[in-house]
């Protein structure tokens, strides 16, 4: 079997088409601040995009770009103001930060309401017991690249590789709210080919340039690759070995033009959300 590539650049460009539609319509400008503390190469390629992305959308979008050794007291009252400022509507803290900052007394300090990235425990919190918040970006985008490529999704097995706060854990509501039946798999895992294979819907979320072989994917299975790992020679590739998966697999994101444009997609939906739900109005 040859697989059925699944073009997240192009359900990304109509994603974004569409909430430009919105937005035009709208009599204001939802707003997004993202916060970059530092210059981490792997931030820098998401924050432009993101910020072209977001122009392009019609969004009110600012980068504030803080010097490497910047105090966390110091980031917590910009969080503070960009919480009271009526303008903002959603605020992205890139990740990761320097060590002397601790990412989590950052993530709780954001509003939920304004927590774009859904990584407030108040949001992870409200997706573990299927209320409404903001869902983190990228297990979002994966689940609408699912949806689009029209895979069924109740009753399936679904393997997620990676349980991290912000990818693999709410990768696994998502899709348990979708109604797969759901294993996480991790670093602790009993032979993590098997586990793999048995999987129809296989997540890979793992930071390891293609860990996954050929033979870890099961015949027919839909392939989503997170990763995004930079090799020495400037190549980007996924936690997948895509050639040797694409021959077993019906379907395959590729990296890069999978799952990362879906990411920076969703950030704008999330941000437009959150603005519809601030102001009280169904846009
Ligand atoms: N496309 C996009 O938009 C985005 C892509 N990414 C990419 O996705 C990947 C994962 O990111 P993230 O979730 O933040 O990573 P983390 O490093 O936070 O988590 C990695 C997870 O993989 C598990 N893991 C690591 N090594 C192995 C191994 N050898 N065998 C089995 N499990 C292993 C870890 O297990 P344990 O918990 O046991 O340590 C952990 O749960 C990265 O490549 C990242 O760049 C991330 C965010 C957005
Ligand atoms: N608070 C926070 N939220 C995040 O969501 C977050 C973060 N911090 N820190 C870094 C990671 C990584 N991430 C990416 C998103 C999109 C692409 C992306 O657009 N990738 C394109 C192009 C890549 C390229 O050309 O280099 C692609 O895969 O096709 C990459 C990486 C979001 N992250």
């Amino acid at each position: 079997m040859s697989a059925r590539i699944i073009d997240g650049k192009a359900v990304a460009g109509r994603l974004r088409g569409q909430l430009a539609e919105r937005i035009a319509r709208l009599p204001f400008r939802p707003g997004l601040r993202v916060v970059r503390v530092g210059d981490d190469p792997a931030s820098g390629v998401y924050v432009r995009n993101k910020d072209r992305a977001a122009a392009a959308a019609g969004f009110d979008s600012a980068t504030v770009q803080l010097p490497v050794d910047t105090r966390e007291s110091d980031l917590l009252m910009l969080v503070e103001d960009l919480n009271i400022d009526p303008a903002v509507d959603g605020i992205l803290v890139q990740l990761p930060l320097p060590p002397q900052i601790r990412p989590d007394l950052v993530i709780a300090a954001i509003d939920p309401a304004k927590d774009v990235d859904g990584f407030h425990p108040v949001n992870a919190g409200r997706l573990a017991t299927q209320q409404p918040g903001l869902v983190p970006c990228t297990p979002k985008g994966v689940m609408h690249l699912l949806r689009e490529a029209g895979v069924a999704l109740a009753g399936a097995r679904a393997v997620v590789l990676g349980r991290s706060q912000i990818v693999g854990r709410p990768m696994a509501q998502l899709l348990l709210q979708a109604d797969c039946t759901v294993t996480l798999a991790h670093s602790r895992t009993r032979d993590l080919a098997a586990e793999c294979r048995r999987a129809e819907i296989l997540v890979a979320a793992v930071g390891r340039p293609e860990m996954v072989r050929g033979d870890w994917v099961g015949e027919g299975a839909v392939v989503i690759d997170v990763g995004i790992n930079r090799l020495p020679d400037g190549r980007l590739v996924g936690d997948v070995a895509f050639a040797e998966a694409a021959e077993r697999a019906a379907a395959i994101t590729p990296v890069p033009g999978g799952v990362g444009p879906m990411t920076i997609a969703c950030l704008l939906e999330n941000t437009l959300e959150a603005a519809l739900a601030r102001r009280g109005t169904q846009g």
